[in-house]
């Protein structure tokens, strides 16, 4: 299939300037941006709009759509333990794969071309990713809590065999869920399993102020190996700032749940100034309680604006946003270049908030809108385009969503 994208603004990654150009891409890959006349089988003509790469959710918990708005105005411990744990107890893989479904649909509707996941019967949340056609780095929240793991370690190793790579789209990875809920021996274990299979890692680390292990005593597992995704980070000491400034450790910014659970604001401006990577999430649904990249590329600059007018500047923004998501999850290359599978999203700026159009860098942060994306292509596909999401049955989708919430409910009863 052979498609091409013509007469839009081009915005090749977040450094770069804007250019008029052509796309031509075949069999879901970038083969040339510029100003050339070629046939395709596809030609949209995307006069007024923009594309750019699309954005990486690097945290959150797809299925938890289910669970938006049930647990609002608490506190951390008890919206995780009192409110949700209890709620996830009773939800069967169908659960978790429709609420990932209507998760993928919003995350498309708002620009998002891949996710990192954390949560379980993840078999559903593979199969939600392939339906949809959403790239994901899914791993199983892992925990021995209990004083034992319940097989989830079993299980995370047999979804990496299983699923690994499947179609291009889906990766595996692994999820410790928190230095609060994993021994540190289970930690190492986890993390050695994963540094041998070269799967990455993903962990909640310090998201409340009662969260007081040692990240010099949790690095001294194989997890200091390992690619690391550590969701949060807000009550970081400066000692830990400088553990976390490593090519393989990414920090998953989440303004958004880190301000509604009452957590604080994550020291985003030092870490960057140490060079660590941080780009952004939304965390789950039930937190946010939206799953929009826009909003919390917006967010996070203006929090630590609050402070310093420099920090973090548009630029910073839109990279946290695609490049280093893109490196964090190595799902996406963050950027349109030859050769790049074709993830990007496709942005109508004729709307008076785009204007001057001299400045459209600047109000890609401060003043764009997230139902502004006109379109949304993963690998060459189309997931979202124009009011349409191509690849999915939008009301049988719905309406099985709203039977599950409606059993939950009754169950509750
Ligand atoms: N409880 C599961 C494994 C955990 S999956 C990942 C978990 O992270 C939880 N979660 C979502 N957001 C947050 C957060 O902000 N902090 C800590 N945990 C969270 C989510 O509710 C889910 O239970 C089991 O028994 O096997
Ligand atoms: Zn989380």
């Amino acid at each position: 299939m052979k498609i091409l994208l013509k007469n839009a603004l081009i915005l090749k990654n977040a450094f770069s300037d804007f250019v008029k150009e052509n796309i031509f891409i075949e069999n879901g890959k970038i083969v040339e941006i510029g100003k050339f006349q070629r046939q395709a089988d596809k030609v949209y003509d995307l006069s007024g709009k923009l594309i750019m790469p699309g954005f990486v959710n690097a945290h959150t918990h797809a299925a938890m759509t289910l669970m938006r708005g049930v647990a609002e105005d608490v506190s951390l411990e008890e919206w995780l333990f009192k409110k949700i744990f209890p709620i996830e107890d009773k939800l069967t893989p169908e659960d978790v794969y429709i609420g990932t479904m209507i998760a993928q649909m919003e995350m498309a509707r708002k620009g998002v071309v891949a996710y990192v996941d954390m949560y379980f019967h993840c078999e559903a949340v593979v199969q939600a990713a392939i339906d949809f056609g959403m790239k994901a780095l899914i791993t199983r929240g892992l925990t021995d809590q209990s004083g034992s793991d319940n097989g989830r370690l079993r299980q995370n190793i047999e979804y990496f065999e299983k699923f690994n790579g499947k179609d291009g789209l889906v990766f595996i990875g692994f999820g410790p869920h928190a230095p609060y809920s994993c021994s540190l021996d289970y930690l190492d274990r986890v993390a050695t399993v994963a540094n041998e299979l070269g799967a990455p890692v993903t962990i909640h680390l310090y998201e409340s102020e009662k969260e007081t292990y040692s990240l010099k005593e949790i690095l001294k597992t194989k997890l200091s190996e390992c690619r690391v995704i550590f969701a949060h980070c807000v009550h970081l000491k400066e000692s830990d700032i400088e553990l976390l400034a490593k090519e393989s450790f990414f920090v998953a910014h989440s303004p958004t749940s880190n301000l509604k659970l009452a957590n604080g604001i994550a020291p985003v401006s030092k870490m960057l100034e140490k060079n660590i990577q941080v780009c952004l999430g939304t965390d789950g649904a039930a937190s946010n309680n939206t799953l929009d990249i826009w909003h919390e590329m917006r967010l996070a600059s203006l929090l630590q604006k609050a402070r310093d007018p420099v920090k973090i500047c548009t630029t910073e923004a839109l990279s946290m946003a695609t490049l280093t998501g893109a490196k964090a999850s190595g799902l996406t290359s963050g950027s349109l270049d030859t050769g790049y599978d074709a993830d990007l999203i496709v942005l109508d700026i004729e709307k008076p908030w785009y204007l001057p159009l001299e400045q459209l860098k600047s109000h890609l942060i401060h003043s764009a809108n997230s139902l502004d994306v006109y379109a949304t292509m993963i690998k060459g596909r189309w997931v979202y385009f124009n009011g349409v999401f191509p690849t999915v049955d939008e009301s049988e989708i719905k309406n099985r969503f709203e039977g599950v919430v409606q059993r939950l409910i009754d169950i509750e009863n």
